[in-house]
């Protein structure tokens, strides 16, 4: 009987090692050049599983690590601390530091020096703490998110970078949010904009922020993800519009190799 036990113990422990290796580094390897499969593996089987036996949510244990391992007041630390939870912890949707570093997002925000952002789509707060960090004194962020269990937590994230006073986070759907920026919010129009949040909701919004009034001769649009999951629509018409002067910067959809990319796009008047 104890050979038995010993046999079984041995065969569950190995079981166990397999699905960990699978987990942790096969299936991840496999996956990571393909847009389907990634998004599949990380953002609905890894996520759901983790739900289940940690009995938190993702943005709870993406919180938990930059608690643990961030600086309060230290923006950066914030940054990397989530970056370094996304690359060897658990994959989650934000910008990320191949598209935030580098000539992408951060060279936009320090190129545009803008004194009004809107941000579409806040999730955990990761990019606007990015971009809050590269504003000039006096520079103004909102940013809307219509989930409020994320709004819960990005307002603590912002809060432990120490930029609660540069940011508004506005809980709300975009369509809804952008038509009372004039009168509930004081904005006169936006220098940068950032764009994501649900791709079906790019070009929209975009119509309605120039049917708002809300853009100028200069204002910059920054759409990620315009190719993996991918927005056509939003292509096709900032890329054809007389309006808009438009460049694609290539990269990959965060924390993966599947190729993505940013659209940026100046608005002409
Ligand atoms: C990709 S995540 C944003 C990631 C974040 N910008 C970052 O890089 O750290 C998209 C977010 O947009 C929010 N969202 C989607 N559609 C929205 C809408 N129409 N209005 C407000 N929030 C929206 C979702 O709930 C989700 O949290
Ligand atoms: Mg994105």
């Amino acid at each position: 009987a104890p050979q038995m036990w010993l046999t079984l113990l041995c065969s569950c422990g190995g079981g166990a090692a397999l699905l960990y290796v699978l987990y942790r580094w096969l299936v991840p390897a496999l996956v990571q050049h393909h847009a389907g499969l990634a998004l599949l593996w990380h953002d609905v089987i890894v996520e759901r599983m983790l739900d289940v036996l940690t009995r938190s949510t993702r943005p709870q244990r993406l919180l938990g690590a930059v608690r643990r391992t961030a600086t309060r007041g230290d923006p950066r630390s914030v940054v990397r601390a989530i970056d370094d939870f996304c690359r060897h912890t658990e994959w989650a949707m934000n910008v990320g530091d191949e598209k935030g570093t580098g000539c992408i997002l951060d060279s936009v925000v320090s190129e545009v020096s803008p004194a009004t952002v809107l941000e579409l789509g806040t999730y955990c707060g990761y990019s606007t703490v990015r971009i809050a960090t590269l504003l000039p004194p006096g520079a103004k962020l909102i940013t809307l998110e219509f989930n409020p269990d994320f709004a819960l937590i990005a307002r603590q994230v912002i809060a432990w970078a120490g930029l609660e006073e540069k940011v508004h986070l506005v809980e709300g759907s975009s369509g809804d949010l952008i038509p009372l920026m004039k009168e509930k919010f004081g904005v006169k129009s936006f220098d940068l904009v950032f764009l994501d949040h649900w791709k079906d909701r790019y070009l929209p919004d975009t119509k309605l922020l120039e049917e708002c009034g809300l853009l100028q001769k200069g204002s910059v649009l920054l759409a990620d993800n315009v190719i993996c999951p991918g927005s056509p629509d939003y292509l096709e018409y900032i890329r054809n519009s007389p309006k808009y002067r438009s460049q694609h910067f290539k990269s990959h959809l965060e924390y993966t190799k599947v190729e993505d990319g940013l659209e940026k796009s100046v608005f002409l008047g």
